[in-house]
């Protein structure tokens, strides 16, 4: 196993903020997209992601984000990291990249084996890769789903993955199934969100704890230092 990032997304209250923050969270994450239930505005998403102050990464997660959304993050939010789950092209991450000065981590979408040629393009490109559920059918958003896909698919032979690859693993993780996630997959990063809510875009500071606390009895190293 190896030391990796934890990354909790869709916060949206500083109560909760607080939270991960005093539980060691390496990422914290803040979405943009209106259909989805944990959506913030850029006014208040900015006063949210200013309170962090160095103590974890800053994500905003947004989708096909156009060049005048893109320069509103840059300007008013200055997150650390976008987290981009449209249809971005390896091109348009390049761009994204060159027009914000911003890490760029591209969430990928993974139901079967044959959906991680889609990695390699992006390698070089994108400062890391989110590898997430498909949606599942009838729902309108690209993430958040709460849903889980076959781990075993990354560590398969033949998978295609580069085993040095610092990838983040999403999709369904909770405190009862994080310590599987981290033995079958072995990724660099652990991303929730639905998995610490008690409703859609409700944070529940009790399954936060029950989350990190899960995270505690994988024992060390198994979290990176949060960052300074
Ligand atoms: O959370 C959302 O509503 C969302 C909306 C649009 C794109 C991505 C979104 N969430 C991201 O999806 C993954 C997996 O989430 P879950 O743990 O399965 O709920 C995570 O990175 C969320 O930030």
């Amino acid at each position: 196993m190896r030391a990796f990032d934890v990354k909790i997304c869709g916060l949206s209250t500083p109560e909760t903020l607080a939270v991960a923050l005093e539980r060691g969270a390496s990422h914290v994450g803040f979405v943009h997209f209106a259909r989805s239930p944990r959506h913030m505005d850029v006014g208040p998403m900015a006063e949210l992601v200013a309170k962090v102050d160095g103590r974890a990464e800053t994500v905003i997660v947004t989708v096909d984000p156009d060049d005048a959304l893109l320069d509103r993050f840059a300007r008013d939010v200055k997150p650390d990291w976008l987290q981009l789950h449209g249809r971005e092209t390896p091109e348009r991450v390049r761009e994204i990249k060159a027009r914000t000065g911003l890490k760029v981590m591209k969430a990928l979408p993974v139901a079967a084996a044959g959906d991680l040629a889609a990695v390699a393009p992006y390698a070089g490109v994108a400062d890391r890769i989110l590898l997430d559920s498909k949606r599942p059918k009838g729902s309108d958003l690209p993430g958040g789903n709460g849903v889980s896909f076959d781990w075993t698919l990354l560590t398969s032979a033949g998978s295609g993955l580069d085993p040095q690859m610092a990838y983040m693993l999403s999709g369904g993780i909770d405190a009862d199934n994080v310590a599987e996630a981290v033995r079958i997959a072995d990724p660099s990063g652990i991303d929730v969100s639905s998995g610490v809510e008690s409703a859609p875009g409700v944070k529940d500071a009790g399954r936060m704890h029950s989350f990190f606390d899960a995270l505690d009895r994988l024992g060390e190293p198994a979290r990176k230092a949060r960052v300074s």
